[in-house]
């Protein structure tokens, strides 16, 4: 028998704190606390000791050295059935604390304001509540901590209906305590290293929060959970609200957040389609009608069950458009009532608003087998400006717009990649061969007739001249790419003779 005598209190988040002790004394267990919840919980008239009746000296320095006492933590690290143990806390007079709540200062929502001052932030980093919390957790055999609200009510049933915790519960706890006290830790580290700019620490201790349970991951027999960055900012997919359709799946979570990171290269409007995390189609236009019209002709084949991502409102005329085709989901910063009166009809649509869409600024991180490849997000946007023509023509301006578009869209494209754009909208997408030719080769035969007049994007630089001659032949009149290859002067070369302009960005966008 484990019975909770003694339970030591100190919360910094006071949420369901009065109940919880209410049904604690109920039980008779002896309530001890520290400054704040000792005020609040007397307040609320339940019999409470002040902690430093137990410790025998004053909480100092502004709450620096409170509970960080070995009569505190001796009370929750004694081995309770080992003799030694028992005969030093007898020596000492320390007596047992079977029970443990505590949530820590928020450091988190601390710093998640841009003008606190770096000794508030240092300031809101707990040392006493963690030491508690891993002392509790470590001797879990006897001892229970709690960290979460949410679990107030069932340690408070299980205490009032048995005196006691299962060690089942304890064991659960204790793995929940130590997630906690790691994600905090793990938060100051990287507000720390941020600071000084060290963005790949020798150490590398991320956390996330569960978001939600999936119903299975990229294939059925896989189990799967969405996590989201502690500090993670609105307008990404993690802050995505869902207003209509079942839940999204694994595959529709990774899509989606594909599609967004093409929408925000447009600051125009633009209507994006993916599958299976290529864009199939991209269309921009002066309007979102426009944009999404170009962006159905650019693929009306594999927009078929895709993902729709705009950074426009969705308005009546586009809603009246997009419910003629089977889309999973449609993602905007907002739509309009009467679109969604429109789109709601359809059982099986999801629809995601965002607000604002952003682009997180976070390193990507690639699990490798047993470790993780960690690299800065692929920002870089190539302007005009940037790019040096290689050809003995210059681009005319209605290329030039179609070269910049076709390789924002190019950057998206899994690897070797080859777009071909035409009039606003992409009318060939070549994507993850094993080889620039084949990718080139995949476009142009799926643009057919509308390659004729278009321009070429490539993701990485040519190894040879055949793309170059392969384009030609369609009757592409540009090409983009980044250049950079020894056999660059022979590519230039079939372009000068075949009257192709070219264009050199000097930036590679490989994505594999
Ligand atoms: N310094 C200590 O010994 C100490 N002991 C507990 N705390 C924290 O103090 C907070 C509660 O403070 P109060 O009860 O005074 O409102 C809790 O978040 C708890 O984690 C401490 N504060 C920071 O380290």
């Amino acid at each position: 028998m484990n019975r909770i005598k003694r339970a030591l209190i100190s919360v910094s988040d006071k949420i369901g704190i009065v109940e919880l002790a209410q049904q604690l004394v109920a039980k008779e267990v002896e309530v001890i606390s520290t400054g704040g919840t000792h005020q609040l919980l007397r307040e609320a008239g339940i019999p409470v000791i002040g902690i430093s009746e137990i410790t025998g000296f004053p909480e100092i320095m502004d709450g620096r050295v409170k509970t960080l006492h070995p009569k505190v933590h001796g009370g929750l690290l004694a081995v309770r059935d080992l003799p030694t143990h028992r005969q030093q806390m007898e020596a000492n007079g320390i007596q047992e604390i079977d029970l443990v709540v505590v949530n820590l200062y928020p450091f988190a929502q601390t710093i998640s304001n841009p003008n606190i001052s770096y000794e508030e932030a240092i300031e809101n980093i707990d040392i006493g509540g963690p030491s508690m919390v891993r002392s509790a957790a470590k001797n879990h055999r006897f001892v229970t901590v709690v960290v979460d609200p949410a679990d107030y009510q069932n340690i408070a049933d299980e205490i009032t209906n048995h005196g006691e915790t299962t060690l089942q519960t304890r064991e659960y706890l204790a793995a929940k305590a130590f997630s906690h006290t790691a994600a905090y830790d793990s938060l100051i580290a990287k507000h720390l290293n941020d600071r000084i700019g060290n963005s790949f620490p020798g150490q590398l201790t991320v956390t996330y929060q569960k978001q939600s349970s999936l119903r299975y991951g990229e294939n059925p027999h896989q189990k799967a959970s969405f996590y989201k960055e502690t500090l993670s900012t609105d307008g990404l997919i993690t802050s995505a609200k869902q207003i209509h359709g079942k839940e999204l799946s694994y595959n529709n979570i990774n899509d989606a957040n594909a599609a967004l990171a093409i929408v925000n290269e447009f600051k125009e409007p633009v209507v994006v389609a993916v599958k299976h995390m290529n864009p199939c189609g991209v269309g921009i236009g002066e309007t979102i009608e426009e944009a999404y019209q170009k962006a159905y002709e650019a693929d009306p084949v594999s927009i078929f069950g895709g993902i729709v991502a705009t950074n426009q409102i969705v308005t009546k005329e586009v809603a009246l458009q997009m419910t003629k085709l089977f889309l999973e989901i449609i993602i905007a910063p907002y739509f309009e009532l009467d679109a969604l009166t429109i789109l709601k009809e359809k059982k099986n649509l999801r629809l995601l608003a965002l607000g604002n869409i952003t682009q997180s600024k976070a390193n990507s991180i690639v699990t490798v087998g047993g470790g993780a490849l960690v690299q800065e997000a692929d920002l870089h946007q190539v302007i005009q400006g940037d790019c040096q023509v290689v050809t003995d023509r210059e681009p005319t301006q209605e290329e030039w717009e179609q070269l910049l578009f076709g390789f924002k869209v190019v950057k998206h494209v899994k690897s070797n990649a080859i777009v071909l754009v035409k009039e606003n909208r992409t009318v060939g997408v070549g994507a993850g061969q094993m080889n620039r030719i084949g990718a080139a080769r995949i476009a142009i035969g799926q643009a057919g007739e509308l390659a004729t007049g278009s321009v070429l994007a490539s993701d990485a630089f040519f190894p040879m001249s055949d793309t170059v001659e392969e384009a030609a032949k369609a009757g592409v009149t540009a090409i983009i790419q980044p250049g950079g290859s020894i056999r660059d002067q022979e590519s230039i070369e079939a372009a000068n003779r075949l009257g192709l302009v070219m264009v050199f960005t000097g930036v590679r966008h490989f994505k594999h």
